[in-house]
């Protein structure tokens, strides 16, 4: 009888829990949507109907370019928007610059609007932005809590550790890096040129190239030892932005159980190599630190003296390293690579920027001190920047009420601005916004756009990229030995398909025709 009593009380309270939890979750999943829903919506905002628990992911997937044929050369366009964010596109017609939409049961407020994002950050600072937490929890093998993904008082700790790698000085120290990774990669080219192959995809030679520079200017690794984390990067971008995932979806990571274990496994494997690196580096830093790459500048930051407040645990110092090898690579290379591409179909602009390396740097080996004189490049970085942003897209999440004129976008509502739409906006760059021109760059930093916040190629605020000057001397320091070397035009076997792979990628590479000059 006892036991039989026990037993009931033991299945007794098992239901209660199972019920509360189901409560919980029930509150969280549906509850805390459904009030966010009717917050917005009594606030004026409107969107697209969400459908739960998917929100508007189907409509999403549906519209999704999956077209892989090719566009003849003749009918490439800079018009990229509604191939790359096509749910954006039709949504803005219906809703304008400013809508809700939702991933999942995760509302998010889509803004293509540069004076409403001037109102709604003016007094935001930095560190009281947050980032989506979706993002976060399913990003976590990717860049953990770097600094990316970090908020508040450890975003500033974090960013404080890391901006004295990034200083001018430091910089310079790593260009000779930058030009031997470079001549490699032409080299390699004039070899492949001379035995008869004058088509180069240089998509995959860039990253490789980009891959080398950050391997050795970070963390003074060849691109062979590198290449573990980088392979692992790559194929966890590949599942984390598989179509088949249910992103914000309650249980959507269990949809696809090998994928989530899969990404978790290669995280894991990243992990375990760079808090190897840094325990064996960190050995090394206290009895000699002859060479000085980013990770010995993050350790000296570190554990410099009275700055034990702001240090950084190995764990948090094995994110960042994964935070830069992915954002310092992919996003430079980028830059390079559609680059290549836009001179390609422009040749009248590679001689222009010929005549200005002849005049700026001469023959001789590049001096970096010389590299702010090269303006047209700056203008043509710029305008590529513009066109094919290699972060398509800034994400935040409200960590208070925010009132922006006589709407309130209530805490927790994520926010997705869309970059691609303002740098193609036609209202804000006037009729020629498609076209190549980066002399519009020439007089203004803004490119003529008529708001400020419509240019973010960098991001905006206390949160602008960190490595931007870094990109700004490899984009340079590369370009300027590729020019030197060659001329090149677009392969016919190019099709334009750029898309989005948490970056702007093209899809299927970047083949060109060289000609050693
Ligand atoms: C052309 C090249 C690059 C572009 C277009 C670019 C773009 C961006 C953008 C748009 C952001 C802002 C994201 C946000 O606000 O959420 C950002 C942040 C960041 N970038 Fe870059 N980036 C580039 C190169 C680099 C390089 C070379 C590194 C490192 C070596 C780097 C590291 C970072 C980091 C760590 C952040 C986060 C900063 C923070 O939240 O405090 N980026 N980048």
């Amino acid at each position: 009888m006892g036991s039989s009593l026990q037993l009931l009380l033991a299945l007794s309270l098992a239901m209660a829990a199972i019920l509360l939890l189901g409560m919980r979750l029930l509150y969280s999943w549906w509850v805390m949507p459904y009030l966010a829903y009717r917050k917005l919506k009594s606030n004026g905002f409107s969107g697209p109907k969400p459908s739960f628990p998917l929100g508007n992911l189907n409509d999403m997937k549906k519209l999704k370019n999956t077209d892989s044929t090719s566009s003849p050369l003749s009918t490439i366009s800079n018009d990229i928007h509604s191939t790359a964010f096509p749910h954006f596109s039709m949504w803005q017609k219906l809703y304008g610059k400013v809508f809700i939409y939702w991933i999942g049961t995760a509302p998010f407020l889509y803004i293509a609007d540069p004076e409403f994002l001037k109102q709604m950050t003016a007094d935001i600072k930095g560190k009281n932005w947050g980032k989506p937490n979706i993002f976060k929890h399913d990003r976590e093998p990717m860049f953990g809590n770097g600094l990316v993904m970090v908020e508040g008082e450890d975003w500033v700790r974090h960013r404080h550790v890391i901006t004295p790698a990034f200083s001018p000085a430091n910089l310079k120290a790593m260009a000779s890096l930058m030009v031997d990774s470079a001549m490699n990669m032409l080299d390699r080219w004039t070899g492949l040129i001379n035995s008869g192959q004058l088509e180069i995809d240089v998509e995959r030679e860039i990253i490789i190239t980009a891959g080398e520079i950050i391997a050795k200017t970070s963390f003074g690794m060849s691109y062979e030892n590198g290449r573990k984390v980088f392979e692992n990067l790559r194929a966890m971008q590949l599942i984390l932005f598989d179509s088949k995932r249910y992103l914000g979806v309650p249980l959507g990571k269990f949809l696809n159980p090998r994928g989530t274990l899969k990404a978790k496994a290669l995280g894991k494997e990243i992990d375990g190599f760079l808090r190897s690196k840094i325990i064996d580096r960190s050995n090394k830093t206290a009895e000699t630190t002859s060479e000085r790459d980013v990770l010995d500048l993050m350790l000296a930051e570190n554990t410099a003296d009275g700055q034990k407040r702001r240090g950084l645990t190995t764990k948090e110092l094995a994110d960042e390293c994964k935070t830069l090898f992915f954002g310092g690579h992919e996003t430079s290379a980028l830059a390079m690579m559609w680059t290549l591409f836009l001179l390609g179909l422009h040749p009248e602009w590679q001689s222009q920027l010929r005549e200005e390396i002849k005049e700026v740097i001469g023959d001789e080996k590049i001096d970096v001190t010389k590299l702010d004189g090269l303006k047209k490049m700056g203008w043509v970085m710029n305008e590529v920047l513009r066109l094919y942003p290699s972060a398509p897209n800034v994400q935040r999440q409200a960590r208070q009420d925010i009132q922006v004129d006589k709407l309130v976008i209530p805490t927790g509502t994520n926010i997705w601005i869309d970059v691609v739409s303002m740098h193609h906006d036609r209202n804000l760059w006037g009729g020629d916004v498609n076209e190549f021109k980066p002399e519009r760059f020439k007089d203004d930093i803004f490119g003529g756009c008529n708001h400020k916040m419509g240019f973010l190629p960098f991001g905006f605020g206390g949160r602008m990229c960190i490595g931007k000057n870094l990109a700004n001397m490899e984009y340079k320091i590369v370009l300027t030995l590729i020019l030197s070397r060659f001329s090149f035009s677009i392969s016919p076997n190019y099709s334009h398909a750029p898309s989005i792979l948490l970056s702007l990628r093209p899809m299927h590479g970047i083949p060109l025709v060289f000609k050693p000059l």
